[in-house]
């Protein structure tokens, strides 16, 4: 006789809305874990709460969309809300505690002091995006003070991000590691996103571009800074004459702990970084390489 398939108990993660609420949950935490996000959480979300939990006794996911990293014309007020459907993958995921705080809750009045990134903060994604960075670093700043982790978990796919927190938190002395966690991908090499769901099917096809520029970049890594850089460019320039096309803001290849272009002879850690407009949805992706 076979055993039945026995489905795990799901488990209600407990919902704060306030520091105050999330303070009525402190006691015997043990060792926490952050899982910041945006919510309209994926399979990239799952792996950083997979990681947590790795790591720590409770895992706490923040969800909240936060006003100041967006700019005036960005996506602030479409960005997907889907807390319901969030609260029931947290539950699955074993999520001990979710706080979503509304806005008057993290911004209750005019945010004047604010977290700045430096020069790391003002290339690539910090040109496209100005104040992005500042924006993210206020908030993140925020929930570290009010969730109190000792550690914190970040998606590779937003790598310029990671590298940033990392250097706030080792440039203010936060007593918190930061972890890092591999971008996790749709089967066709899409790095999942909460925004690919404003993707058109012809839209998602197109935007294949990116993680085949990236890789084609990456399948050309003994040839150098130079190499890479043309061998995903040209994977993209072909993508800017598709139907519809690939409009890229940048492509770079970056120092992985200081986000400055790397010269020809560079040897270390790098990045290979690209961002692209598909129709109105913009895109970010990238790959580490060791050069
Ligand atoms: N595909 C992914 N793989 C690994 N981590 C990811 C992935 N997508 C997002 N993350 C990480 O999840 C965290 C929360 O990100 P966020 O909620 O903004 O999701 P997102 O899908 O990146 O959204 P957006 O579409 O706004 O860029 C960040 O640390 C981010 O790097
Ligand atoms: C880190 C973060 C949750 C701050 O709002 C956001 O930038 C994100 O989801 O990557
Ligand atoms: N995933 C980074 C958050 C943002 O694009 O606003």
């Amino acid at each position: 006789m076979t055993k039945p398939a026995t489905t795990p108990p799901r488990t209600a993660p407990a919902v704060a809305r306030t520091p105050e609420e999330l303070d009525r949950l402190r006691a015997n935490l043990g060792r926490v874990a952050l899982v910041p996000t945006m919510g309209a959480l994926h399979s990239g979300h799952r792996s950083l709460i997979a990681a947590a939990r790795d790591h720590a006794d409770t895992v706490v996911v923040s969800i909240f969309v936060n006003p100041l990293q967006f700019g005036p014309n960005e996506d602030y007020d479409r960005y997907p809300r889907t807390l319901d459907d969030d609260l029931a993958i947290c539950a699955e995921d074993g999520v001990d505690v979710v706080f979503a705080p509304p806005v008057e809750v993290m911004y209750p009045g005019e945010q004047m002091v604010t977290v700045s990134p430096g020069r790391m903060g003002r290339v690539l994604e910090g040109e496209f995006r100005p104040g992005f960075f500042e924006g993210v670093l206020t908030v993140v700043n925020k929930l570290f003070n009010l969730v109190r982790p000792d550690v914190a978990i970040f998606g590779q796919k937003d790598a310029q991000q990671l590298s940033v927190v990392r250097r706030m938190v080792r440039d203010l002395c936060m007593p918190i590691t930061v972890m890092g966690a591999p971008t996790v991908r749709d089967a066709d090499g899409l790095a999942t996103s909460s925004r690919n769901v404003y993707l058109s099917p012809e839209e998602r096809t197109t935007a294949l571009a990116l993680s085949r520029a990236l890789l084609s970049g990456a399948d050309a890594s003994v040839t150098g800074p130079v190499g890479i850089l043309s061998a995903a460019r040209a994977v993209l320039d072909e993508a800017a004459l598709a139907t519809p096309p690939v409009a890229v803001d940048y492509l770079a290849l970056v120092d992985a702990h200081t986000f400055g272009e790397v010269p020809n002879d560079f040897r270390g850690e790098a990045v290979l970084a690209v961002a692209a407009w598909v129709g109105k949805t913009r895109l970010i992706d990238n790959v580490p390489l060791t050069l």
